[in-house]
């Protein structure tokens, strides 16, 4: 089952091997003002992150909390303008356009969020809900858009008759989610940010949901950036995996290569504090929790953000930022010190996150102390 067309679609065939979205040095920051208002600090919330997302392609976002994810999404849809940057939407740089010409690429990116009932007007019904976007945005008639809801509500897997009545608070947090996914896609967008979209549901919905975006970014030709915290999630629906660590980018790969051979110690320690099956062998390995409290945002540490905390960390970590430089086709990392044997067997040299790193960390080994915190 496919939507109809009823609106252009917005995917121009010849930018099909141009990236859809490009991220260019993005940096959003907050002012925190104290008693009186004065200025206390500021809050380095994104800070010169660089990506790009193919059309049709699933990036997800991953880091700890804290670590810059919805601030990043806020900053790409432009609800809040971010410091500095540029983010290319299908080739147009979103950071400089007026207001009003902004409105007109919302219909082509759209976001959904952790909590569907947020998202939705607990007194309107679901068809108005659906129908909304259309009013504001095309020119369609009643009737037009009235066939448009069914079609939506059954794409998402929500029987019309069934639903166009109700209110969202007759509804589960699943039918609820799928409505907000149904108002999302009304407008035939490109891009579908997610921030935390399956996160307040159970493990059983969050399946089903999951399913259902696999399923739209098929048939309607949608790209996600994917934002969880959950690590397991994240590797199930993305392409690509894109590591934040306060702020930063920390790596960006293929989701596969990621799992199965972080280069970056951040995505290491990050992947052991959680208990995933482990990709060389198959079996769950014990969680080591990631050491240490993360730095504050309002004074992240020199250089490498993550240097405090790193078991691979040396001075030059603490002088000098290491660029998010390409390591292997599509695979890039910001690290001194990467871990840069991918086929390495991972029980013989993974870098233990409180104490010395592992056989092959050369470089590192010896001077690897474990982190003051
Ligand atoms: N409006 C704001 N004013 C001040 N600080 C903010 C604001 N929004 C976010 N921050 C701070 O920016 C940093 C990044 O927050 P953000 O919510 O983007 O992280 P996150 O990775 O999405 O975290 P989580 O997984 O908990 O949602 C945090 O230190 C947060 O406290």
């Amino acid at each position: 089952m496919t939507v109809t067309d009823s609106i252009p679609a917005t995917q121009d065939p010849a930018r099909e091997s141009a990236p859809l979205l490009s991220v260019r040095n993005l940096v959003q920051e907050y002012e925190v003002r104290g008693p009186g208002g004065v200025k206390a600090g500021v809050v380095h919330a994104v800070s010169d992150v660089s990506f790009d997302l193919m059309p049709g392609e699933t990036l997800g976002i991953v880091g700890e909390t804290g670590s810059g994810k919805s601030t990043l999404a806020r900053a790409i849809i432009q609800v809040e303008r971010p410091k500095s940057g540029e983010v290319h939407f299908q080739g147009q740089d979103l950071v400089q356009l007026k207001k009003r010409e902004l409105k007109k690429t919302r219909a082509h990116m759209q976001m959904v969020y952790q909590d569907p009932f947020g998202s939705l007007n607990p007194r309107w019904r679901i068809e108005d809900v659906v129908e909304e976007p259309m009013r504001g945005h095309t020119s369609m008639g009643r009737e037009e858009r009235s066939t448009r809801i069914d079609e939506l509500l059954d794409v998402v897997g929500l029987d019309p008759r069934a639903y166009r009545q109700r209110r969202p608070l007759e509804l589960s947090g699943g039918q609820a989610q799928r409505v907000a996914i149904a108002r999302a896609i009304a407008l035939n967008p490109a891009l579908i940010i997610c921030d935390e979209a399956v996160s307040s549901l159970d493990v059983l919905i969050q399946a089903q949901v999951l399913n259902l975006f696999e399923k739209l970014r098929v048939e309607l030709g949608l790209s996600y950036v994917f934002i969880a915290h959950d690590l397991a999630t994240v590797k199930q629906i993305s392409d690509r995996v894109a590591v934040m660590h306060l702020g930063q980018l920390a790596e960006t790969g293929p989701a596969e290569e990621i799992y199965r051979a972080p280069r970056h110690p951040y995505t290491r320690a990050l992947l052991d504090s959680v208990p995933l099956l482990d990709a060389n062998t198959g079996v769950a390995r014990r969680p080591v929790p990631l050491q240490g409290e993360p730095p504050s945002p309002l004074d992240p540490p020199t250089a490498c953000r993550f240097h405090t905390r790193c078991p691979r960390a040396q001075a030059v970590c603490a002088e000098v930022k290491p660029p998010l430089e390409e390591v292997a086709p599509g695979y890039r990392v910001s690290c001194h010190f990467p871990l840069d044997d991918p086929d390495r067997p991972a029980a013989v040299d993974r870098p233990s996150v409180n104490g010395k790193a592992g056989k092959q960390g050369a470089a590192a080994t010896d001077s690897a102390a474990a982190p003051a915190d």
